[in-house]
């Protein structure tokens, strides 16, 4: 078994919640509340700025340039979908700019950000791995078992592309190779990193779905 596919073992109970949670399964049926939809939406525009910032300050410390420019990549790339959901959606949707951060993507956003400063590289790509795979499998699983003609078509399939799926699999790539170099304990750490950030993903979409705010 490779290391990415113990971390998948591990953290199965996680994902299942994620892809039975009623956002998930109200987006592939398309009766996903418009307001619960333009909060997420709004909200992944604010983590994918942060998220950018993650995966290049983690490239920086890659062994090899290929592996700084693939993390500078996949940084550019969450740009750009970043600013293909402000096009496509903001205007569309009239969504506002005022209220900032709800703590479900403060506290994933803050978490990236600390390991792949503080971290080592290993547990950083760990960290940052569930925002890639997990999606990923969800966006396959919505594409597929979708209710058609669904208002979320678009952003459905941002996520279950092909270019997408090359992503992950250069990620996953990384992940066990850094595993294998790894000490146990360093690969203890990547396990906890893996588990944080799947436990979060789950927190963002339930952070949508109430359509959390600070309580005070
Ligand atoms: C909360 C949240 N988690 C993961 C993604 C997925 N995602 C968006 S951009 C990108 C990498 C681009 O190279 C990935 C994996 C998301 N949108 N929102």
């Amino acid at each position: 078994m490779t290391f990415t596919q113990y971390l998948w073992q591990e953290a199965t109970p996680i994902f299942e919640k994620i892809r039975a949670h009623p956002f998930n399964q109200e987006l592939r049926q398309g009766t996903l509340p418009t307001d619960a939809f333009t909060f997420y939406i709004y909200q992944d525009s604010l983590y994918l700025a942060d998220f950018a910032r993650a995966l290049a300050v983690a490239g920086t410390r890659a062994a090899t340039s290929q592996e700084l420019l693939d993390f500078l990549q996949f940084a550019q790339n969450a740009i750009l979908v970043e600013r293909a959901l402000h096009e496509s959606y903001f205007d569309e949707y009239r969504i506002s700019y005022t209220s900032g951060k709800a703590p479900g993507c403060f506290a994933y956003t803050n978490y990236l950000l600390a390991v792949s400063t503080l971290e080592s590289y290993e547990v950083a790509v760990a960290a940052l791995l569930p925002c890639f795979w997990i999606y990923k499998e969800i966006g396959d699983y919505i594409y597929a078992h979708q209710t058609t003609p669904n208002p979320y078509q678009n952003w459905i399939s941002t996520y279950a592309g092909e270019e997408f799926g090359e992503a992950v699999r250069k990620v996953l790539g990384i992940c066990d190779r850094l595993a294998e170099q790894a000490s146990e304990s360093t690969r203890q750490r990547m396990r906890e990193a893996y588990l944080t950030s799947s436990r979060l993903e789950y927190l963002f979409w339930d952070s949508a779905y109430r359509r959390e705010a600070w309580p005070v």
